[in-house]
């Protein structure tokens, strides 16, 4: 089975749209682009594109790629104090100057909605989520339109990263799935990949995952995003062969990427409705 995250996210997108409109709300996203990279230039313009179709606005902020720290920081800053913005994006990465963490962590965590603010992702790992990151939020969403469950499966998750690795794994473990984290360095990768009924690879490295390390009938999802050696995007798996082994498979183009989307303007929707103006001084 192909699970389509192209198809189940216009679907979320359609019904989020009537939602938007039923509550009588014009909600804002703010994106924060720094430079000029021209991945981050898309991803950005991808996400304005899907709040035109759902009835969010977006304001785009483009700083110089030469911005330092406090000029990120004041471009939050004022956005946080903006009664108008609903919800606060700041486009990773950042360039090497800039203190990552001190932005993200300037963002009022009641307009965090790529849930990376350490108070959202503390609420995410005590088991009481507020907002959640996109990305593994939308995992668990194709899983759920699927009928996938969790409950007592082996879920191994390769690839610890703040955006994607470790708030997969806390969701997995809060919808009581035995998690494993792997990594880098960790060893015998190959056998416990194996072990997993639900296989989520976040790795970034093309046909990283055969079919030799994948189990008869497990799920896989895979979170990477590069490019074989034609230029074409691809993920981390080798899907033409994985897929005749697993149960279930996302595809690179068209699995999870285009849920992180949606998730993200589901929760800006939220954040407009939770959201009474707050003004930090
Ligand atoms: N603060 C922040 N939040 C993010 O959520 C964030 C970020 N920074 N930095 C970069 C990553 C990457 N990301 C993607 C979103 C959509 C697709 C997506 O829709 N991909 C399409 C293909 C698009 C194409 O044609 O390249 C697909 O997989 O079908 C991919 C990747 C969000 N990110
Ligand atoms: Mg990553």
């Amino acid at each position: 089975m192909i699970l389509d995250g192209k198809a189940l996210s216009e679907k979320r997108l359609e019904i989020l749209k009537e939602q938007i409109e039923d509550a009588g709300l014009y909600p804002h996203l703010a994106t924060v682009l720094v430079g000029q990279d021209p991945a981050s230039q898309m991803y950005v313009r991808m996400k304005h594109r899907a709040c035109e179709r759902v009835g969010i606005g977006s304001v785009g902020i483009e700083l110089p790629a030469e911005a330092t720290t406090q000029e990120v920081l004041a471009a939050v800053n004022r956005l946080n104090n903006d009664c108008d913005i609903a919800g606060i994006l700041v486009q990773l990465p950042l360039p090497a100057r800039v203190d990552t963490e001190r932005v993200i962590e300037a963002v009022l965590p009641a307009k965090d909605v790529d849930g990376f603010h350490p108070t959202n992702l503390g609420k995410l790992f005590s088991g009481h989520p507020a907002f959640v990151p996109c990305t593994p939020q939308g995992i668990m969403t194709i899983l759920a339109e699927y009928g996938i469950e969790t409950e007592g499966k082996n879920a191994v998750v390769v690839g610890r990263s703040v955006d994607v690795g470790r708030p997969m794994a806390a969701l997995l473990l809060n919808a009581n799935a035995t998690v494993t984290i792997c990594h880098s360095k960790t060893q015998n990768l190959p056998a416990i990949m194996r072990q997993a009924d639900i296989l989520v690879s976040a790795i970034g490295r093309a046909n990283f995952v055969r079919a030799d390390m994948v189990k008869e009938g497990a799920v896989v999802v895979d979170v990477g995003i590069n490019h074989d050696e034609n230029g074409k995007l691809c993920g981390d798996v080798d899907f033409e062969a994985v897929k005749e082994k697993a149960s279930a498979i996302t595809p690179v183009p068209g699995g999870v990427g285009p849920m992180t989307i949606a998730t993200l303007m589901e929760n800006t929707f939220r954040a407009a409705r939770a959201n009474s103006c707050t003004r930090v001084l």
